[in-house]
């Protein structure tokens, strides 16, 4: 569990954060959204601990931030997975080498124990015969899919995504938030993912956190947000035709 206790965070004169309070569950997949700008990258980025808050604490899994020493930092960033936009996958590396990196910085596993546990988690993500392809090679579907076994590969109690979904089809954009979605379950880690993508919080919004110029605005399930009266929240929803039509029918099939 994350907990998030009013956090500041401003660069210069530019108050980003300002003052979020919140609580995300292990074995849930967590979502942050808001418009362009709202702050949600700042706030991805405090939670991994790449910025530290001026104001305000992070507690994981009851252990404070701002009470660890360099090395607990350091062993707590080692509890964390990350799954970049574009998947930042090293290009002159295989699919295998880009799994096994974090376990050959991180661990003293034989090559053996690594190559086992690569083949795990490529299996679970549904890659088989890609293990020695190159990311030139394989479709972006397949690289978000390298992209979360590396992120999983060190058994992580926490998993960060940040726009998982961007540049793929529809189609494939639901299976890969399908597949962060039964990874989180079974390995019961604490998720957050950064997304601008409604089919995502229609579909494995377990809680959402809507952010507005860095404040937080509101905060629900994906049953909730459909219904809710926030007009920044039902603006930012039903910003396409398709989700207006969607609510108009949900309304009428109420009444
Ligand atoms: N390192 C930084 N230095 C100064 N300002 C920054 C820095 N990082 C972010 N900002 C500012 O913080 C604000 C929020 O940016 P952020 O990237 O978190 O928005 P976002 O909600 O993730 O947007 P998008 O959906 O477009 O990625 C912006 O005004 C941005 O210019």
């Amino acid at each position: 569990m994350i907990e998030v206790e009013n956090i500041h965070k401003s660069f210069g004169d530019t108050h980003v954060l300002k003052g979020i309070s919140t609580t995300f569950e292990q074995g849930k997949t967590n979502l942050v959204i808001g418009q362009s700008g709202s702050g949600k990258t700042v706030f991805l980025k405090c939670l991994l601990g790449l910025f530290e808050p001026e104001q305000g604490n992070i507690c994981y899994n009851g252990k404070y931030y701002a009470d660890l020493s360099t090395d607990q930092r350091r062993d707590l960033r080692q509890e964390m997975g990350m799954v970049f936009q574009g998947s930042a996958l090293f290009d002159s590396m295989t699919v295998e080498g880009n799994v096994m990196f974090p376990l050959d910085m991180f661990t003293r596993q034989t090559k053996a124990e690594m190559q086992d546990r690569v083949d795990f988690v490529l299996e679970r993500v549904n890659l088989i015969d890609a293990h020695k392809k190159f990311p030139s090679e394989i479709s972006g579907g397949m690289k978000k899919r390298v992209a979360i076994a590396r992120a999983i590969v060190m058994n992580p109690k926490y998993l960060f995504c940040d726009e998982p979904n961007s540049g793929l089809d529809p189609k494939t954009a639901i299976l890969i938030d399908n597949l962060i979605q039964e990874i989180t379950k079974e390995y019961n880690i604490t998720t957050v993912i950064n997304t601008h993508d409604m089919n995502s919080v229609m579909e494995i919004g377990e809680k959402i956190l809507f952010l507005k110029d860095g404040f937080k605005e509101w905060e629900g399930t994906n049953k909730e947000i459909f219904k809710t009266d926030n007009e920044a929240v039902t603006n930012f929803v039903y910003s396409s035709e398709l989700f207006k039509k969607v609510r108009q029918m949900y309304i009428e099939e109420r009444n």
